[in-house]
């Protein structure tokens, strides 16, 4: 297989990324109906100006950008995130369950179908990228809400990782916060960001004693994308630019860190990780 990743902080070499040429917000989650209550208008120059920031990121980086083909009737296609999942065996095309977002799937076929293919297809329920964190090799979490990610998906996800002898925890949480990634992400091996306010002390404890260290986000900053960062391996992430607290701990820890400015689609509820799906990286 071409694509493969066997943890969410080895060094990353290649991404998958869609413009945000037809982006806008519609009534698809707690933070973009929140948003489209206020009124607010996207700016359209300033929309492609942060996403190039994202990409100006990943270059700095020197990660490679690849890309899905967008359509003009698919409005979330810039977060990459949730329509697939690579892992340590291949591609596995997810199954998305808002209906507005299903036909992401063809732009996805597309890309792997002219490379080397898939490892699965889900196809039990429904399971959504956000949901899905490798924490390193053998070590996989799940969360599921029962609206994006159903413990059906979740279960034949996890059968999948058990066969081939890894750890999988499926964590629940309340369908508020939409996805995994927006409470939890990994910053680096051993370094998590994550909401214990809300996943629990027992989800820390399950952390700590696989010696994994966290730097606390506080439910305001959850709902404002500032968990949802990447891990670029040696100690480098992408994380959004509003989240000055996290950045500030994160290089408390010695990590360098990318800062692109993503409000507008913080706004629509996901941010660099959403808008993010690891192609390749350096095995662990
Ligand atoms: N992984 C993620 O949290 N993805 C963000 C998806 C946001 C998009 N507006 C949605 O509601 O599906």
């Amino acid at each position: 297989m071409v694509w493969t990743i066997d943890s969410e902080t080895g060094v990353l070499t290649d991404v998958l990324l869609g413009t945000p040429d037809h982006y806008h917000w519609i009534h698809s989650n707690a933070i973009a109906t929140q948003t489209l209550g206020t009124g607010r208008q996207i700016d359209v120059q300033r929309l492609q100006n942060q996403f190039r920031q994202l990409e100006d990121a990943f270059d700095a980086a020197g990660v490679k950008r690849h890309y899905v083909e967008v359509e003009s009737h698919l409005p979330y296609q810039v977060y990459t995130r949730d329509s697939s999942q690579t892992t340590p065996w291949g591609p596995v095309l997810t199954q998305l369950a808002l209906p507005a977002r299903r036909g992401e799937a063809a732009a996805i076929l597309r890309f792997h179908g002219a490379s080397d293919g898939f490892w699965r297809y889900a196809s039990r329920g429904t399971i959504e990228g956000g949901d899905i964190h490798i924490i390193r090799p053998g070590l996989l979490v799940l969360g599921w809400s029962g609206v994006r990610t159903t413990q059906e998906g979740a279960e034949q996800f996890a059968g999948w990782f058990r066969e081939q002898g890894w750890e999988v925890r499926l964590e629940p949480f309340a369908e508020h916060f939409l996805h995994l990634d927006v409470l939890f992400c990994m910053a680096a091996a051993g370094l998590a960001v994550a909401c214990i306010e809300v996943l629990g002390d027992g989800f820390r404890d399950w952390l700590a004693a696989h010696d994994i260290q966290v730097v606390e986000a506080s439910y305001r900053e959850v709902m404002a994308m500032s968990c949802n960062l990447l891990a670029l391996g040696r100690d480098r992430v992408i994380s959004p630019r509003h989240s000055t607290r996290i950045n500030a701990a994160l290089r408390a820890e010695g990590l360098t860190v990318y800062e692109p400015d993503l409000d507008l689609f913080a706004a629509g509820g996901g941010s660099v990780h959403c808008m993010t799906m690891p192609l390749r990286r350096e095995p662990g």
